[in-house]
């Protein structure tokens, strides 16, 4: 019988995705967050990267890898608030329809401030829409770390990505995972791959997801380089974007993830693992 997964395809999983060579009897579709959410839990797919808040919200039903997480320790690049005006005078809020995890995050951040304002659906370029009269645009994934790096950027030769302003064009750009380590000292794990629990993927795929891993983050430079292009970004920008980011599902990432949860889903059921290898 055939095993069937859905990758979310963007820059942020090539490091595991670029090399993974599928065992046989598995196949994969791609898609945004939102679709792969939706493939999983309607059965269309029998593992997923998903964000981690329908992990959450379907934790009765789910369970996760215990060693793979797109997390990150401080800033993303990629889960970005554009704004126009200060954070407490928003009144307009466009969200992207892709993604689960950076709205949920978006409305903690936002209670936490005592702050509501109004949030929309709406597709197209943050600086558009800022100009069609949101005064905040939610974007995720390679076409917010593209944008992000329209406003700040370019990357001088001496300048790092941590001497990067947080504006320009007029605009602010309010990176969602610092905000939630400014509020709690813990990483901010934004996808898990989970699966029914009765359904778990073979092992010779978890397998092959490792080695194809060890072999992405083993060869960063070479990963960005293939991606660059189609980013149209410095590869040394899309470099330091992927090393940024916490691969593993550790201690902290867990951390992380539980305090999320109460925050966003309480009196969710506890969340389930897979066992950790070796
Ligand atoms: C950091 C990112 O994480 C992604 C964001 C998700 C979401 O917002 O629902 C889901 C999966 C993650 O891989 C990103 O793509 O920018």
């Amino acid at each position: 019988m055939t095993y069937r997964a859905g990758w979310i395809h963007y820059t942020n999983v090539a490091p595991i995705l670029d090399s993974l060579v599928l065992p046989d009897g598995v196949t994969a579709i791609t898609g945004v967050p939102t679709q792969m959410n939706a493939a999983l839990m309607s059965g269309e797919v029998d593992i997923a990267n998903i964000s981690a808040v329908e992990f959450i919200r379907n934790a009765h039903m789910l369970e996760a890898l215990p060693d793979f997480s797109v997390a990150v320790l401080g800033p993303v690049y990629s889960v970005n608030l554009f704004h126009t005006r200060p954070l407490k005078e928003l009144r307009r809020i466009a969200l992207t329809a892709q993604s689960a995890m950076s709205v949920a995050l978006l409305e903690v951040l936002l209670r936490e401030r005592g702050l509501c304002p109004k949030l929309e659906r709406a597709e197209g370029e943050a600086e558009d829409l800022l100009a069609a009269g949101y005064d905040g645009v939610l974007r995720i994934g390679d076409s917010a770390l593209r944008e992000w790096y329209q406003v700040v950027g370019p990357l001088g030769d001496t300048q790092t990505m941590t001497t990067l302003p947080s504006t320009g064009r007029g605009i602010t750009v309010t990176d969602l995972a610092c905000e939630w380590f400014d509020l709690t000292g813990h990483p901010f794990t934004f996808a898990v791959w989970a699966y029914r629990k009765d359904n778990p993927p073979p092992p010779e795929l978890v397998q092959a997801m490792r080695e194809a891993r060890r072999d992405g983050l083993g060869h960063l430079a070479q990963v960005a380089q293939r991606h660059a292009g189609a980013l149209g970004l410095p590869p040394r920008v899309v470099q330091h974007y992927l090393w940024n980011f916490r691969y593993h599902l550790e201690a902290p990432d867990r951390l992380g993830l539980r305090q999320f949860a109460s925050k966003a889903v309480p009196g969710h059921a506890p969340l389930c693992f897979g066992k950790r290898p070796g």
